[in-house]
């Protein structure tokens, strides 16, 4: 998918709300332990129930790997539920990956072509040859973690290096990244104040932003500060959406959550215009 067709699912929707699937099975209702496969059936309930109220889709790969090859079955089984029923949504995979040039181009291979997602998140951290192999798949995005939601975010990216602040050089040396065109970024909700000056160094590039609901990032001010002309924003709320209920009616719960937030943004897309 091209952000072109991201942006008309926005205004379409009037949403640019990405649901985090982060399935922990001490948090999922007690009934659907019963079944085969709960972690797909509780996906499932969760993505039918939402996908009119959100554009994309990031399920959190740790929280699939953790439970080993039943895991990873459940995530194949909810990525291809997902291109198989609605394949205008967006498919993120959180899996925050990066190596030297040969095992990236693996990871790259792993998400891309075996699983089918529209994009991965990836870890700067080790440089151009590290990122380049997720960038040569041309009709993907690879999105880069420029300025982390958690506190440990100012340990290292906040750090000035020759005067200039480390999230701000890697945003700065990714574009000229071979396919840097297909880059967005990470910025964590919580770190809201900082948008503007990020949008002085990417105006255009579309900035995925966790952080709202559980971690206490507040989504006007994102928009106030990272709002771009083809809105350039895509907002993760995890926890705070899917663990809405953990009765019968979770799905339903989950529902009337993405649309609390889904009326807010409908509300800031009318705004403005
Ligand atoms: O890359 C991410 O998605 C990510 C980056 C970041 O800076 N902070 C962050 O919370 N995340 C992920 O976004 C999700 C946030 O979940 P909630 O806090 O439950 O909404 C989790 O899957 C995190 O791993």
């Amino acid at each position: 998918m091209n952000t072109k067709e991201l942006v008309e699912q926005i205004y379409k929707k009037k949403s640019f709300l990405c649901i985090g699937l982060d399935v922990d099975l001490n948090k999922v209702p007690k009934h659907l332990l019963k079944l085969d496969d709960p972690i797909f059936e509780f996906n499932k309930a969760i993505i039918d129930a939402t996908q009119h109220l959100a554009v994309a889709y990031k399920p959190n790969i740790a929280f699939y790997e953790a439970y080993g090859i039943k895991g990873w079955k459940s995530l194949e089984k909810t990525i291809t539920y997902l291109n198989t029923n609605y394949p205008e949504v967006f498919t993120i995979a959180d899996a925050k990956r990066g190596d030297i040039g040969n095992t990236s181009t693996m990871y790259a291979k792993a998400f891309f072509e075996d699983l089918q997602f529209d994009s991965i998140t990836v870890a700067p951290y080790m440089g151009k040859d590290s990122v380049e192999p997720f960038l040569s798949f041309e009709d993907k995005h690879t999105i880069l973690l420029a300025l982390t939601s958690n506190q440990g975010a100012f340990d290292f990216q906040t750090k000035k290096i020759e005067g200039k602040e480390l999230y701000k050089n890697v945003i700065e040396i990714s574009k000229s990244y071979h396919n840097a065109q297909n880059l967005m970024y990470v910025v964590g909700a919580t770190k809201a104040e900082y948008l503007s000056e990020i949008r002085g160094i990417i105006p255009d590039s579309f900035l995925l932003v966790p952080g709202v609901g559980a971690q206490g990032g507040n989504l006007q001010e994102v928009c106030k500060y990272g709002i771009n002309d083809q809105v350039g924003l895509l907002i993760n709320s995890s926890r705070g959406i899917i663990y809405a209920s953990d009765a019968e009616d979770y799905a339903q719960a989950a529902a009337n959550k993405a649309l609390e937030l889904q009326k807010q943004m409908e509300e800031i897309l009318l705004f403005k215009k």
